[in-house]
């Protein structure tokens, strides 16, 4: 490797896929579960250890799912969201992450008789306490899950309406199985949030097990300006142009990918590819309490994997992330010289 693991360390990084309930580690989720008195199915793994070995891999995208709706359901109170966040940030606060962007699926909890207002709160506080802790900036993203049917993710829409105003949600996202529910379902949705606030920011999955056309309808129907995942766009060269044009981020999860069976290997995903084509792109943990590993190792992975990137690759990859973040244009200009100074410190 050009670069060493103590600069990669360094790096100040920002994340931007990274799903909350995503983070609940199997040594918080059966705590929760005897605290709420949630009854775990008899088919799920009843120990942490058994739930760590299922974890050991995933046959593709749905049979991850399947875990993770059931893990949700052990969330139930705002301290249980506030809990869940709050781990999540004195992680990442060791791991030179200075901006996060959010996800979070309300649906996997409104659908409990859970109040949106009550996830909401709780995954907020998180992130003022981080602020002030840490330094670390961070938006909440509202994902819909595409599995449940649109009009129900409008009326979703509608109760998250005075947060979607008040700017405590920043971004709309589109998340869960891919492939059965294409974007174009979600028109109306996209519509209706945009209507309540013209600056929400738009982003969805795509490209992930399905093919480079979803990546090109996110952008054309559902008006995004980034894209989850992504990495099936190769498979289309207009649209790698259009990416490189317009400088749409991809947020790619390199250990998802391999755990989920995307690729067999992070060697195989085509990052050499869009870097020579000039398509930004972020990294990122996606789910990382069952992916092996949070933003640091797929920062480690990556370099592992590709061993010849120098201090300049890195340089960039840390400031196209920065530039793609939708924090203020004064919080990015302080995080790129941050950036700046890191590099010149290990390239001397
Ligand atoms: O990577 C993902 N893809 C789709 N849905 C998800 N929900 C959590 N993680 C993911
Ligand atoms: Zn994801």
């Amino acid at each position: 490797m050009v670069v060493s693991e103590e600069f990669l360390r360094k790096l100040p990084k920002c994340e931007h896929h990274l799903h909350i309930e995503g983070t609940l580690e199997p040594d918080l989720l059966f705590p929760l579960a005897e605290r709420n008195g949630v009854k775990l199915p008899d088919t799920f793994p009843q120990t942490v250890q058994e739930l760590n070995e299922k974890y050991k891999s995933f046959a593709d995208l749905q049979d991850f799912l399947n875990y993770y709706y059931i893990g949700t359901n052990v969330l139930i109170t705002e301290e249980d969201f506030f809990q869940l966040t709050w781990e999540y940030f004195k992680k990442i606060s060791k791991q030179s992450v200075v901006h996060t962007e959010i996800f979070y699926d309300p649906q996997s909890h409104t659908d409990r008789g859970i109040k949106l207002a009550t996830v909401t709160n709780g995954i907020k506080r998180a992130c003022e306490k981080a602020e002030k802790e840490f330094g670390i900036t961070s938006k909440i993203i509202m994902c819909l899950l595409r599995h449940i049917e649109p009009a129900k993710c409008l009326e979703t829409i509608e109760e998250a309406k005075d947060f979607l105003v008040d700017g405590t949600i920043t971004g709309l996202g589109l998340d869960s199985a891919e492939k059965p529910f294409p974007p174009h379902l979600f028109v109306e949705c996209y519509e209706r949030a945009r209507e309540i606030n013209k600056d929400l920011k738009l982003t969805a999955h795509a490209g992930e097990e399905g093919s480079a056309k979803y990546v090109s309808d996110s952008l054309d129907l559902l008006q995004t300006t980034r894209v989850d995942h992504g990495v099936n766009s190769i498979q289309d060269g207009e649209l790698m142009k259009r990416l490189a044009d317009e400088q749409i981020m991809l947020t790619v999860c390199p250990l998802s990918n391999v755990k989920l069976q995307v690729v067999s290997d992070v060697k195989e995903l085509p990052l050499q590819k869009l870097i020579d084509n000039n398509v930004p792109f972020s990294l990122n943990s996606d789910d990382p309490a069952y992916f092996g590993g949070y933003i640091l190792d797929n920062y480690l992975q990556v370099a592992k994997s590709f061993p010849h990137w120098d201090y300049n690759v890195w340089s960039r990859i840390a400031k196209n992330a920065i530039n793609g973040s939708w924090c203020d244009e004064k919080r990015k200009f302080e995080l790129l010289e941050r950036v700046d100074s890191v590099v010149q410190e290990f390239s001397k």
